[in-house]
């Protein structure tokens, strides 16, 4: 078995990209893309017939390949299917760095899949604690509670939007821009901030619309999502670029929390910079930027 590194219930997720735990042409060599996060998955990309299949080849994948430093992620199947219990014994098994929750409507969904989830370490002698779990959420129940939901478990690392299946039960049809999703985009974004979690935009699955692609993009970075879901090797380089600090905003950063140090040695706390008022708030803007810069490999800096 590869021993992995004990999973951070924060690190970087800007892209998580989904493949099919039954293809092992997919899995192989996934983490040579430079993905943050893979997603097996053992849900809708695997056929009714074929579940005990992928979890054989999810088993086989967990405990052959190195996947360094790329998290593994297992999104297993809904709770209402009598598939994921299994699910959980096979990824936990398998030494997974967390499971994700598709269409999770509440708190106590998670506390659900947290149990079983404490019992698969047990049975497997798997560190307890270990696992993470993340919730999509993909009905109107599911947002409507993203506040509860994100605040359920110290397990869970983040709350998804997953828009597919969010449409079908909200009768929407997608419109380029994407203004039927903004209410449950904003209402992830916000419960995801006020539960200190992070928060992942849906995938898009029109591979052949880049320019539609790269606006969505921008857009979620806009909104304060943290990462996105992929289905595709070819959609992770633009979403690394950019919900990457800018050379601007690092050079801002930097310049509020040098000038925050000298001023408040002389006992200053409100200032401006560049005729821009400057105060404590700023600043601790500006740390979370230098330390996403840090983190995205754009800033080599000594703050
Ligand atoms: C709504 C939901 O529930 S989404 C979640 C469930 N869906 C999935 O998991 C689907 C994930 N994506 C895929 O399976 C594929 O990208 C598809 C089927 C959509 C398109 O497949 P292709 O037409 O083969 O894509 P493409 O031609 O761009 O593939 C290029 C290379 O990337 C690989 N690749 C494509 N998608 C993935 C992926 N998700 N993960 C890893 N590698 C991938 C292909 O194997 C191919 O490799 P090769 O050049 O060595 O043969
Ligand atoms: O999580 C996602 O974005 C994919 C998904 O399940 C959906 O769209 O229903
Ligand atoms: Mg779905």
């Amino acid at each position: 078995m590869i021993p992995r590194p004990k999973p951070e219930r924060f690190r970087l997720r800007r892209t998580m990209l989904f493949m099919n735990a039954q293809k092992p042409g997919l899995i192989k060599d996934a983490y040579i893309y430079g993905v943050d996060s893979i997603m097996l998955d053992l849900e809708d990309a695997v056929a009714e017939n074929q579940k005990d299949a992928a979890r054989f080849s999810l088993y086989h994948a967990l405990t052959a390949i190195d996947y360094g430093q790329t998290e593994v992620i297992v999104r297993i199947n809904g709770l209402d299917t009598p598939h994921w219990q299994e699910d959980i014994r096979c990824a936990v098994a398998g030494g997974v760095d967390g499971v994700r929750i598709p269409t999770c409507e509440s708190a106590q969904d998670v506390r659900l899949v947290e149990e079983h989830v404490l019992a698969a370490e047990r049975e497997f002698g798997v560190g307890e604690g270990r696992t993470l779990i993340m919730a999509a959420l993909e009905s109107p129940k599911g947002v409507l509670n993203a506040p509860e939901i994100a605040a359920a478990s110290d397990r869970l690392f983040g709350i998804a939007l997953s828009a597919g299946d969010f449409h079908r039960s909200m009768h929407t049809h997608y419109v380029p821009g994407g203004i039927e999703l903004n209410t449950a985009r904003s209402l992830i974004v916000m419960a995801a901030r006020a539960a200190g979690v992070q928060c992942f935009d849906t995938v898009f699955t029109n591979l052949d619309d880049e320019e539609g692609f790269e606006a969505e993009v921008r857009m979620i970075h806009d909104m304060g999502f943290d990462g996105k879901s992929l289905i595709n090797p070819r959609q992770i380089a633009y979403v690394h670029q950019t919900l990457a600090p800018t050379p601007k905003e690092i050079e801002t950063a930097e310049l509020y929390v040098r000038t925050y140090r000298e001023q408040s040695q002389r006992g200053v706390g409100v200032y401006t910079v560049n005729g821009k008022m400057v105060d404590i708030a700023f600043i601790k803007d500006a740390d979370r930027v230098l330390a996403l810069a840090k983190a995205c490999g754009v800033y080599h800096g000594d703050l």
